[in-house]
């Protein structure tokens, strides 16, 4: 039996040592929650120019005591002039007079938006310190300074800092194709009639949903049906992808869809210490000539899901992100396995439990926006207990 840790290593290196994204430059409008393949730098300083961070008057600091003649006025989108002494009248994001090198908010001489005209005086109440309210040119980023690394997932702070930049495309990894294939001769589409003994297809969807919110180009098909041949034949007829994920036929029973027809291709299946989605499988076969890696997930719904986020969605997103949380309330966990448990945040900043252990529990983990770690060796865990939980609700 591996260990989760070990697992993920090894799904780790089949993964990489197939899929070598190649880079992309998609326009900036079109690059949304991709991943950068290199580290960009900002050609140019942010700001580019020391400019005004309020409505007031640029003075010179130390020739800022008693009556001051105004001697100018700049708005945003002026050009940058020279400070003619006294102080000027200046918009927030103008430009800040070379020589002048503070700012003193408008309401701090009079009333808010009532400028002072050109040739009239102010008076300041207080001494002004040097750099007040100035946003100096490079204060965010000086130019050729690594702006965004490599990894990193475009959301829209990060998509404005390139646009800032005045960058147009940016270098992205290509998106990972992923084909799933569910498998169970129980298995019915949804809005099929539902026959005694068969159940909904769940995993289609999901897992494509996982895999799409994860950045990768989902393909999906079923494979409704406990014949090896009809799983080889529908990877057959597959076009080129990065990887293959099966759901299901992985464990004990006597038809085994997904085992049958892999492990003798060179899958290696076996079981790992977690709970939900202890057996798994992996391995490389070839599809549309090519090898690809495919992971075999165990058919489960609330399994298959737990499987992605611990073993493939890190490979292709990063990490979720990880608090440390009380517990509402006392856990019992199996001693030999990482149990993940689904829950959900509470305002009380503590986490409480969703749902039971059994990995059928799809509807109550569709009510969770949280996985709650519960590591190998702990038996239990009291109310109040910190543990490790991920926030899931992307
Ligand atoms: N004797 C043993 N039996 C089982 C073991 C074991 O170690 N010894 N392991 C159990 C565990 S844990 C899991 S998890 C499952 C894994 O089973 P499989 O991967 O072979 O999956 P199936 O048997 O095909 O399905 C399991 C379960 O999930 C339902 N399912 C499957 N696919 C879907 C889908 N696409 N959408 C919705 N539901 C799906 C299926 O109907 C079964 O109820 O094995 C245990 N058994
Ligand atoms: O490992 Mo199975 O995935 O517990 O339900």
């Amino acid at each position: 039996m591996s260990t989760v840790a070990e697992h993920q290593a090894a799904v780790r290196a089949l993964v990489s040592s197939h899929w070598r994204p190649a880079t992309e430059y998609p326009p900036l409008g079109a690059a949304l929650g991709r991943v950068l393949a290199d580290d960009v730098r900002t050609p140019i300083d942010l700001p580019p120019f020391d400019n005004s961070q309020m409505d007031g008057y640029a003075v010179r600091a130390d020739a800022a005591a008693g009556p001051l003649r105004v001697s100018g006025h700049v708005a945003a989108g002026d050009p940058i002039t020279a400070f003619p002494g006294g102080a000027v009248a200046i918009m927030t994001g103008a430009p800040v007079p070379l020589g002048a090198d503070a700012i003193v908010p408008v309401e701090a001489v009079g009333a808010p938006g009532e400028f002072a005209a050109v040739d009239d005086t102010v008076e300041l109440p207080a001494p002004v310190e040097p750099g007040s309210f100035v946003r100096a040119r490079g204060s965010d980023l000086a130019a050729g300074a690594v702006l965004l690394e490599a990894g990193t997932v475009l959301g829209p702070a990060q998509l404005g800092a390139l646009a800032a930049s005045g960058l147009t495309t940016v270098p992205v990894r290509a998106r990972p194709r992923v084909l799933i294939v569910s498998t169970g001769a129980e298995l019915a589409e949804p809005g099929e009639p539902l026959a005694p003994g068969a159940i909904y297809d769940a995993n289609a969807v999901s897992l494509s949903a996982a895999i799409t919110l994860a950045g990768g180009i989902a393909l999906a098909t079923g494979v409704y049906s406990d014949e090896p041949g009809h799983l080889r034949l529908a990877l057959e007829a597959a076009g080129p992808v990065d990887l293959v994920v099966t759901s299901g036929g992985v464990s004990a029973g006597a038809h085994e869809v997904v085992r049958d027809a892999l492990e003798p291709l060179g899958v290696r299946f076996g079981s790992v210490a977690l709970q939900p989605g202890g057996p798994q499988g992996l391995g490389a076969i070839t599809v549309a000539g090519a090898p690809t890696p495919v992971l075999c997930f165990p058919g489960n719904p609330v399994s298959s899901l737990v499987s992605f986020e611990l073993f493939l969605r890190p490979l292709l997103r990063g990490d979720r992100p990880v608090l440390r949380l009380p517990l509402s309330a006392s856990v019992d966990s199996p001693a030999a396995k990482h149990q993940v448990r689904r829950g959900r945040l509470t305002d009380a900043g503590t986490v409480e439990l969703v749902g039971g252990v059994s990995s059928h529990l799809l509807a109550a983990y569709a009510r969770s926006d949280a996985l709650v770690h519960l590591p190998v060796g702990l038996t239990r865990a009291e109310a109040g207990e910190v543990v490790e939980v991920w926030r899931i609700d992307e």
